[in-house]
């Protein structure tokens, strides 16, 4: 090989059988007949484009309107699926009860575990460990993962989904890449371990050797229990369950030191919890590992009588999920706490789309040639999608689809009334659901998905396609670039956030109407307890940063500055045992709230910052951007609830450049804050939302879930550098006690012999 950039091997291959200046899909060369496979393809990996097999023509040849399921190998955003994701053979979750798909959907008893019907497997990835395989085995009532990833159905039992993940240090193009070439029985190898990203080498976390790990996909009221299996060698972490409200679970919320100890090298925690309806997703939640790979996506499904807008689509694929994620080409640490000379920032490299992309080198031109990722659909038909943005830097991202609409049905997993627009824009923790209708010419179509903000120096973008069943591969159109993309149209959550005018160009997520009832007591006009929570930056000096034995954790900004971050005013620290489980261990001193600062606490007060709520209260929340960055809009994740959302904005007083605290209660007072309290006016529920730039948002809930819940910025370096708080709901004494031998955790300090 000889090279000596990472992924010379690919961009050579590229030279070798590239026909076009942008570079090759993998494509066969000629067509064959589906689930057949080249055996001339043994001289190079099988990504290469010269040896391409044409294990995504299976997509072609199997309608999604038959009524079999589990035809062929489905994929869940699986990092394997070869450029297909082999939605059209698998169209198990159909919608409509009277739908073509009616009563198709078969429930294996176990065993087997890992084979479907035609002996292939239907959802690899799910860890067969002998771990896994043997709890499954062991434990007769719980069900695998793709018995769980099924049609939801009125009145079918609740399923006890069983899931394992293996956390491992892993590499992206490892030695799998070269031993999981297809063969003449296994079409696609069913337990492939190649993880190939963007097509450029590095060392990844990831949870069963999958990008993104293993989905976790069920129905409502089903039971899902995840053993979390640590082997990173020398790290502890815990996984979020991201949009998981987590009643009566809330020690199984995977904060560190709020709900949980970390999960210790080699140690197994189990979790196990309900999941509310809707698109969520998992995430590490410790130090920088989502950033490294680990996270997954999480589907809630209903019976099609319990979505307020089933009668807008069709089909519902388990392979329809559309996770993005930005990406680096080197350890999420390099970043931190962030370099001088080289300072790239967050700035990713590259984005994915279920992990799947391409990388085109800025100095060389040269492009990998790995898959990019596949959606099928069939004519005619409508497709939920579900879009989840698992972006960890402070990019917004814009999704486009070549000549295709999006009508958006749900944000972050709670319905709203469909609007039709072009362009989704969003933040990082959000999720949005979309349907797309078969309604053009039997195509392909490129899906477009670019970085905005920050990302716009790298011009970090990715492409993916919408293919229909029977069509090209390939789209007619040149593929969109950074600068010349996707025409934008009606964008949902335009990055101006002007909000509160009549606008044909943009939808905001404060102009989106609730497709459920809202609890009145919400829209009441004064809330039991208003909290305002300004949030900015606290800048250092160096000279204060470096003063000998102080040891102040930091993030070198974009421009070099030495920041933290500050909410009210506090940075905050995690306790050293968790609030949930060791409360009487942590020292009152140790938090801390706008009203309660430490003596001595200056300007870069740091504790653990906790405010109170009564039990079922009324909260209305307004949190204030002082940051004042063009361009940074911070989106803020609340953990155990959906807040419906009330209002956005920005001063209305011209005057005014710049919002801060003391503005934001001026507005207040004045009333000129937004609020959509009005009867009809049905403010939308979600969970994570950006703070427009030198704006504010009003958020309500009803504090009826006990427990310490995380409020904080999404950013992943907004969270380590402090932009969080934990709001604890109602007492101690209104939490179920921690199950027992729940791990403890702790200073260790002894007196000293
Ligand atoms: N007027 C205050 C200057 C300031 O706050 N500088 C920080 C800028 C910053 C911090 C973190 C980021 O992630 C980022 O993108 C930008």
């Amino acid at each position: 090989m000889g090279c000596s950039a990472r992924y010379c091997l690919l961009a050579l291959s590229l030279c070798l059988v590239s026909e076009h200046a942008f570079g090759v899909r993998i494509m066969p060369k000629r067509k064959k007949e589906a689930g057949t496979i080249d055996d001339q393809s043994t001289s190079a990996s099988w990504w290469q484009a010269g040896t391409a097999t044409p294990f995504h023509d299976s997509g072609s040849e199997f309608s999604s309107t038959h009524g079999l399921v589990q035809t062929h190998p489905s994929s869940i955003s699986d990092g394997y699926s070869f450029g297909s994701s082999g939605a059209s053979a698998n169209p198990f979750v159909s919608t409509s009860g009277s739908g073509p798909l009616s009563g198709s959907f078969r429930s294996n008893p176990l065993p087997p575990l890992t084979k479907s019907s035609n002996g292939k497997t239907s959802l690899k990835h799910l860890d067969f460990t002998s771990s896994a395989t043997a709890e499954l085995r062991r434990n007769p009532a719980l069900s695998a993962p793709d018995e769980c990833a099924r049609a939801c159905r009125e009145g079918e039992p609740p399923r006890i989904c069983y899931y394992h993940f293996t956390l491992e240090m892993y590499t992206v193009l490892g030695a799998a890449c070269q031993v999981c070439t297809p063969n003449a029985t296994n079409v696609v190898w069913s337990h492939c371990q190649c993880v190939l990203a963007d097509g450029v080498e590095r060392g990844i976390l990831t949870a069963n050797r999958m990008l993104p790990g293993p989905s976790i996909q069920v129905c409502e009221n089903d039971k899902v229990v995840i053993d979390v299996e640590n082997h990173m060698e020398g790290m502890e972490v815990t996984i979020h369950w991201h949009g998981i409200w987590q009643r009566g679970s809330q020690y199984y919320d995977g904060v560190p030191f709020v709900t949980q100890c970390p999960i210790q090298q080699g140690n197994t925690f189990r979790y196990q919890w309900q999941g509310n309806a809707g698109t969520h997703f998992w995430h590490a939640h410790t130090g920088l590992q989502k950033l490294d790979g680990l996270y997954g996506s999480i589907v809630v499904r209903q019976p099609p009588s319990k979505d307020p807008n089933s009668h807008l689509y069709d089909y519902d694929l388990t392979t329809h999920v559309m996770l993005i994620s930005d990406w680096l080409h080197e350890d999420a640490a390099e970043r931190y706490p962030g370099r001088l000379a080289v300072n790239t920032g967050q700035d990713p490299e590259s984005v994915l789309i279920n992990g799947k992309g391409q990388f085109r080198d800025p100095n060389t031109g040269f492009m990998t040639n790995t898959p990019l990722e596949v959606f099928t659909i069939t004519p005619g038909r409508r497709y939920r999608f579900r879009m989840i943005n698992a972006f960890a830097s402070v990019c917004p991202a814009q999704l486009t689809i070549e000549g295709h609409n999006l009508t958006v049905i749900a944000t972050d997993g709670e319905p709203v009334q469909p609007v039709q627009v072009n362009t989704i824009i969003s933040f990082s923790g959000e999720r949005y659901d979309f349907v797309i209708e078969a309604s053009n010419r039997p195509a392909a179509y490129w899906i477009q998905v670019r970085g905005l903000g920050e990302c716009g120096i790298k011009r970090a973008q990715q492409l993916g396609i919408l293919r229909y069943a029977r069509g090209p591969y390939q789209p007619s159109t040149p593929a969109p670039t950074y600068d010349v993309g996707i025409p934008q149209g009606v964008v949902m959550n335009p990055l101006d956030a002007r909000c509160n005018i009549p606008r044909t160009d943009a939808i905001c997520v404060s102009q989106l109407k609730n497709a459920q009832h809202i609890d009145p007591a919400i829209l009441q006009e004064r809330p039991d307890v208003k909290i305002f929570l300004p949030f900015r930056f606290f800048v250092y000096r160096p000279e204060m940063l470096f003063q000998p034995n102080t040891y102040n954790r930091y993030l070198v900004a974009p421009q070099g500055d030495h920041v933290i971050s500050l909410i009210d005013e506090i940075s905050y620290m995690a306790p050293p045992a968790p609030l949930i489980s060791q409360y009487d261990d942590i020292n009152p001193e140790q938090f801390c709230n706008g009203d309660n600062r430490p003596a001595n606490c200056g300007q870069n007060c740091m504790c653990t910052h906790k405010v109170d709520i009564p039990l079922n209260a009324v909260v209305e929340m307004v949190l204030v951007d002082e940051v004042q960055i063009v361009n940074l809009s911070h989106p803020f994740h609340l953990h155990g609830y959906s807040y419906n959302v009330i209002g956005i904005g920005r001063s209305p007083d011209q005057n005014v450049k710049k919002i801060n605290l003391k503005h934001a209660l001026d507005l207040d007072r004045r009333g000129l804050l937004e609020r959509h309290l009005k009867q009809g006016d049905l403010p939308p529920s979600k969970d994570t939302i950006a703070v427009p730039n030198n704006g504010y948002v009003v958020l309500r809930f009803r504090a009826t879930n006990p427990g310490f819940w995380l409020l904080h910025c999404h950013f992943l370096f907004h969270i380590v550098i402090g932009m969080n708080v934990v709001l604890q709901v109602g007492t101690q004494a209104d939490l179920p006690p921690v199950p027992p031998n729940f791990p403890t955790c702790g200073d260790h300090l002894p007196p000293i012999n």
